[in-house]
């Protein structure tokens, strides 16, 4: 098991492909960790170094007591990508991960060639709302949430499919602790002036179906980045990785490639 620790928090990740091969690193959404990309890995190219990791307060990483602030969040992949030496890569961010790829690539340009802003966007809903859903957890645990957050995560087909109850599982089985600190975090982050000022290489990724960042909000952001390319996953919901593997991986190779990467 690989953990990073970098003082205040201890991340658990995974560390695949050779150690000198062009990186790409994966940022999760709330409530998933690090095995959101499982169903990805087999349509990539080899020949890549893929990282993963559960940010804090999910998955085998460590929870620190709530709130959390995106500068956090930036700062632990910031470290984790020092602490494992990596640079030029690119950084594929879904939804609240995609808010730490638009503020890594702010602060730490050095770190990425690129970056791919899937299923997210400059700002997530209103700090009302965020407050809603984290006094929902705190009054009845995630799985209070639950059902609503499936029908955001996946299209109808999907979740008459037998999978889902793995990723609900996945979930609810998130410390609550942890996903009312990201859900702050993201209450809290407005990238539109930041992210307008980016010029780095970037694919945008919406799902149709997507009932959390919906098409229009992801291309929105996407235009406020010059040249970027924006494409939706039919048929998908929040997390295309997870209902439409090939797809995905399909736009994120073509992009890899375009880019030198693989
Ligand atoms: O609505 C959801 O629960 C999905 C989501 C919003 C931000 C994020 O990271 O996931």
């Amino acid at each position: 098991m690989l953990i990073a620790d970098l003082g205040d928090v201890r991340l658990h990740y995974r560390d695949e492909g050779p150690r000198d091969a062009p990186a790409v690193v994966f940022a999760n959404s709330l409530g998933t960790d690090l095995r959101l990309w499982d169903k990805i890995l087999p349509y990539l190219p080899g020949g890549l170094r893929i990282i993963r990791y559960d940010k804090r307060g999910h998955g085998l990483s460590s929870c620190p007591p709530a709130p959390y602030s995106m500068g956090a969040l930036i700062g632990d992949a910031e470290r984790l990508m020092d602490h494992l030496g990596l640079r030029d890569a690119v950084f594929v961010g879904l939804s609240i991960g995609g808010m730490i790829a638009q503020g890594l690539a702010v602060k730490r340009p050095d770190l990425l060639r690129a970056m791919v802003l899937s299923n997210t966007a400059a700002k997530i809903g209103t700090r009302e709302m965020w407050q809603e859903r984290i006094d929902a957890v705190r009054g009845g645990g995630i799985e209070a949430l639950a059902d609503a957050i499936m029908e955001r995560w996946f299209s109808r087909a999907f979740r008459e499919t037998v999978e889902l109850e793995a990723w609900r599982n996945m979930l609810i089985r998130q410390p609550a602790e942890g996903y009312i600190g990201c859900s702050a975090a993201i209450a809290g982050t407005d990238f539109l002036t930041s992210t307008s000022g980016l010029t780095l290489p970037t694919l945008a990724i919406a799902g149709s179906e997507d009932g959390s960042t919906p098409p229009d909000l992801v291309r929105e952001t996407a235009a406020l980045i010059p040249h970027s390319h924006f494409e939706i996953i039919r048929g998908a919901g929040h997390l295309p990785c997870v209902e439409k593997p090939r797809e995905y991986a399909r736009l994120l190779t073509a992009f890899l490639a375009e880019h030198g990467h693989v």
